[in-house]
């Protein structure tokens, strides 16, 4: 310990500064960040005329009165860029003689705080500490290596005798120093947040180890105040926030491509050669970065880090990678300077973009590009042999390499313990510990190490999702054997179904009345459904079947098991359109049943029902006089009651948003209003005692791979039709290039299928042609063309702006072939049924997905002629895309094409936010069999145990990890 004047104390700090910065340089020790920039600033400082000036002031301060004091500690704490003297020495982390520091600067409380290590965090660290070890900083100061303890063996010596504090404080020094002594005495400035370093650690000795990854990120060893607000400014407020923070992406340091072609997205790792800011006229200008990469000679593989001179198998390609900005201000000399001095030549940068080469050989130029730095070039540290080198998704403007250094410092503290998931568990899929998993994902030693991690982080956000449906599930259910039903109904899936015999007589007579027969698939679903029925555990079940399959009776008839035992249907569609066209389907349906007394009553309810007539229907539904309702997001609205709503019934349930449909079974329905309905169930069967919320029958065309379904619908049955009605022919599919050429070709077409009576849907992207988009062709601005083409022939349009009934009546005449061309949006896109339509084309067909289109062909071949569907690309490199439907028309394909395409968000619409879960690092078009694991691994857990007592650890973490909100409707 040394003592220390007033001057010492000055010249001990820009001692420290400079030792402090140079270390930096070297590397040998790292400070903090945060440290570092304020040493930078004051060591800049320091050489200035002014700041000598204070210092110099300084020495007066003993003499000077208290006025004069005050305004010195003010200048000096400016001076060194700390808002209080207090923060300069917590910032600094080094220790001082407590008694000489309050003798000079009596308005400085130092209290009852540990003595603060330097963090070091190379090889030559202390013994590495748990976050869990109270004593976490004791002893850990002799630790720290010798070089380093010529500045900082000053210590702060805890003062609690408060009384020799100067009673002459000003107040506004009263004020800042009792603020923080309030909190945590003088604790360092980052042990002044909520969670005081040293009382949360001591805490932890006995936390329940659940705690740990939802600490604060206040406990990570030495983090400055600063350092832990940016962290908790980008979201990072704990511990498991801040390990959740994954690398984006791993770069190989070792360049192996050889091959470089115009176009392609490669990674380099290079150096910074040259970087300039250039200002190329009076309102452009660019930023030029030339990076240096070392890259195998065609025919090696290998290549080593960079090296500017060619050497045998190996030589360097030149990136030069161009940003241009557009504007008088963008090409001012400061400007271009700040743009060009962000990278320095001779770091080592990761560059990822398109390539596009040069005249000059070996140089390539990159527009699009991201640029990671990976090291100062007086940086050994990265130099890691072989090693995947983490890059990090920008946060907050947070310096990767400190984020990385924060990282590890809480890796190397990671007890082995915090793996909720039982051990057998992870050995039976083959998982790594949550610990391992960590380091593997920030600190790989090779890349398949990262992947295993990263397969283990992948699982858990889809296990806890499972494990929080099923779990709600079973909480939900009375008796033990309830539950193990259901659980073994999971596991089994097709195992369970009622037949034809057991259909409640209405259902028969329905059945019997259909034009058609079922296929065997739509039976099949119709068993699943009506065994679901008969339970007094509220369905969840997904129909899921390819366009045209014929959902809709399937769901009638489940409607009609329901009203048959006395009940009440919902039937909700997207669209009004929709919406009309399944009710006349199902009074046209029920017509054709002979029992005209068992005819159950069925309403339209859209949001263009009269207002009279709506509100009659809402009285219905409330009496129970209506039996069955179909309509759109107006069932759903707060004033409409149902008496004893048993099924509802969502078609292509993702347009519709988790909260639209949870409001059908946010209700309890008991039976006993039921009485006058009950009298129609002429099979007597039984109701239950008990309310229950209605069972949920959604549909989809969209066909979802099964685990997809498993995410986006957890605890979901899946009922799959895999057949098509009889008599389907296939669909001939063209993709034609919208060129001239091709366009004469498709009118030619069309001209043959109306000339023999067929009727043709042409598609549109947009409804009016825009300036912006001149390529896109509109469906109203269509209409004359189209017309004046085909003339003598009645041409309809049909798009989202027309009023209800115009849509309707624009429908009703291509159906009944009035018009025999029925231009169109993507309106018709959902259930639109007109079984003579048998041509469709798609203008623009690149603007839209594989899915969207194959759902839109559906729209033709649902009668007996055989139908075409004409694809026309406005350019030509959309034709590769859309040739996949020429040759494939198995929906499970060409969706599993479109998922790996455009992810599942883009599968199921732009609208469907709130549907999928979000997953950070899974992405369900590549991870469905981890979800499938993790779906049977869940299953396995609340099968051993139900409430998931027999596992505390999971509880805390499901508990922790899943908001209730996130569980299902
Ligand atoms: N078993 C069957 N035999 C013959 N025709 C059938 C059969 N089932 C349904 N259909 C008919 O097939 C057509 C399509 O049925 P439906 O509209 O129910 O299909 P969907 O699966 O709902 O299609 P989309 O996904 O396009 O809405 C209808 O005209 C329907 O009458």
């Amino acid at each position: 310990m040394q003592c220390l004047s007033e001057r010492c104390l000055i010249h001990a700090n820009i001692f420290q500064a400079a030792r402090g910065y140079r270390h930096v340089l070297n590397r040998k020790m790292r400070l903090n960040g945060l440290l570092l920039c304020n040493i930078s600033k004051y060591f800049s400082t320091s050489n200035h005329k002014l700041t000598q000036n204070v210092f110099h002031k300084a020495d007066s301060y003993g003499s000077a009165c208290r006025l004069d004091r005050r305004k010195l500690l003010d200048k000096v704490s400016a001076t060194m860029y700390q808002d209080s003297f207090d923060e300069l020495i917590d910032e600094g982390k080094h220790v001082f003689d407590a008694s000489l520091v309050r003798k000079q600067f009596p308005s400085i409380i130092l209290g009852q705080s540990s003595p603060v290590e330097l963090y070091d965090g190379i090889s030559d660290a202390p013994e590495k500490s748990n976050i869990l070890t109270a004593d976490i900083y004791s002893g850990s100061w002799d630790s720290i290596p010798n070089e380093f303890n010529q500045f900082s063996s000053y210590k702060i010596e805890s003062i609690s005798d408060q009384s020799t504090l100067d009673s002459t404080y000003s107040s506004k020094e009263e004020n800042s120093s009792s603020s923080s002594s309030s909190s945590s005495s003088t604790l360092p400035s980052y042990a002044k947040s909520p969670n005081p370093v040293k009382s949360d650690l001591q805490c932890s000795i006995s936390d329940p180890f659940e705690l740990i990854l939802d600490k604060s990120i206040s406990c990570i060893p030495v983090l400055s105040k600063k350092q832990c607000t940016q962290l908790e400014n980008c979201g990072l407020h704990t511990i498991r926030k801040l390990l959740s923070h994954f690398p984006r992406t791993y770069a190989d340091l070792q360049n192996a491509q050889f091959t470089i072609d115009d176009g392609q997205y490669l990674i380099f790792v290079g150096k910074v050669l040259s970087s300039r800011g250039i200002k190329a006229s009076c309102s452009l200008s660019f930023l030029e970065v030339v990076v240096g990469c070392e890259v195998a000679e065609s025919g090696s593989s290998s290549a080593c880090m960079v090296s500017e001179h060619n050497n045998g198998s190996k030589k360097t390609i030149y990136l030069h990678l161009k940003k241009f900005f557009r504007g008088t201000r963008f090409t001012y000399q400061p400007f271009l300077r700040s743009l060009q001095e962000k990278q320095k030549e001779g770091d080592i940068v990761c560059v990822s973009g398109k390539v596009k080469t040069m005249r000059t050989k070996d140089h390539y130029e990159m527009r699009e590009y991201n640029m990671d730095l990976i090291r100062d070039d007086d940086d050994e540290s990265a130099c890691a042999e072989g090693r995947p080198y983490p890059i990090y998704p920008s946060k907050g403007g947070l310096n990767p390499k400190l984020l990385s250094d924060i990282i590890a410092r809480v890796l190397d503290t990671l007890p082995p313990g915090i793996d909720p998931i039982p051990n057998n568990t992870l050995q039976m899929f083959g998982l790594k510990s949550l610990r391992d998993a960590y380091i593997g994902i920030h600190q790989p030693s090779n890349f398949k190490e990262a992947d295993l991690a990263r397969k283990r982080i992948i699982f858990d956000e889809f296990f806890y999702l499972q494990l929080g449906r099923l779990f709600q599930m079973l909480e939900g259910l009375g008796t033990w054997i309830e539950k193990d039903g259901l659980l073994n109904k999971y596991r089994n899936p097709s195992t369970n179904a009622v037949f034809t015999d057991e259909w409640c007589s209405l259902t028969k007579k329905f059945l019997n009345s259909l034009p058609y027969s079922l296929t065997s698939s739509q039976l099949t679903a119709v068993s699943e459904i009506i065994w679901d029925l008969k339970r007094q555990i509220p369905m969840n079940r997904l129909l899921q079947g390819d366009v045209g399959c014929g959902k809709t009776v399937v769901a009638f008839l489940a409607c009609m098991e329901v009203i048959g035992s006395g009940y009440q249907a919902a039937f909700m569609v997207p669209t009004e359109l929709l919406a009309i066209q399944h009710h006349d389907r199902l009074l046209s349906l029920l017509e054709n049943m002979e029992d005209v007394d068992s005819r159950p009553s069925v309403a339209l309810l859209t949001g263009s029902t009269p207002v009279k007539k709506a509100r009659l229907i809402r009285e219905g539904l409330q009496s129970g006089e209506i039996s069955l309702v179909i309509g759109t997001h107006s069932l759903i609205a707060e004033k409409v009651e149902f008496s004893c709503l048993r099924i509802a019934v969502v078609d292509e349930q993702h347009r519709f948003g988790v909260i639209q449909r949870g409001r059908f079974n946010s209700k309890l329905y008991s039976n006993s209003v039921n009485s006058r309905l009950a009298e129609i169930d002429s099979n007597g069967s039984s109701k239950g005692d008990t309310s229950m919320a209605p069972h949920v029958l959604a549909m989809t065309a969209t066909p979802i791979p099964r685990t997809l379904a498993l995410a986006l619908y957890g605890d979901m049955s899946l009922t799959q039709i895999t057949d098509l009605p009889p008599g389907r022919k296939p669909i001939d599919t063209y993709a034609v290039e919208g060129n001239e050429a091709g366009f004469e070709e498709v009118y030619q077409m069309m001209k043959v299928e109306l000339e023999s009576g067929g009727r043709v849907y042409i598609v549109y992207p947009i409804i009016d042609q825009s300036e912006q988009l001149p390529q896109l062709r509109g469906a109203s601005a269509d209409l004359e063309v189209i017309s004046n083409r085909f003339q003598g022939i009645n041409c309809g349009l049909l798009h989202g702006r027309m009023k209800s009934d115009e849509k309707d009546e624009a429908l009703k005449n291509f159906r009944s072939g009035e018009t025999q061309i029925l231009l169109s949006t993507q309106v018709i896109e959902v259930g639109v049924d007109v079984p003579e339509a048998s041509m469709m084309v798609v203008m623009n067909a690149e603007r839209f997905g594989i899915a969207q289109l194959h759902q839109l062909r559906g729209r033709v071949g649902r009668g007996v002629r055989k139908s075409k569907c004409l694809l026309l690309s406005s350019t030509s490199s959309g034709l590769p895309r859309l040739k996949v439907l020429e040759k494939s028309s198995d929906g499970f394909h060409l969706a599993n094409m479109d998922l790996l395409l455009r992810g599942p968000g883009d599968l199921l619409g732009k609208k469907q936010s709130g549907h999928l879960p979000e997953f950070p690092i899974a992405r369900l078009e590549v991870d469905g069999n981890i979800l499938q694991e993790a779906h049977l691994a869940a299953l396995m857990i609340l099968s051993e145990s139900h409430n998931l007592e027999g596992f505390p650890k999971l509880k805390a973490e499901l508990s922790m990890r899943q908001p209730l909100c996130l569980l299902g409707d």
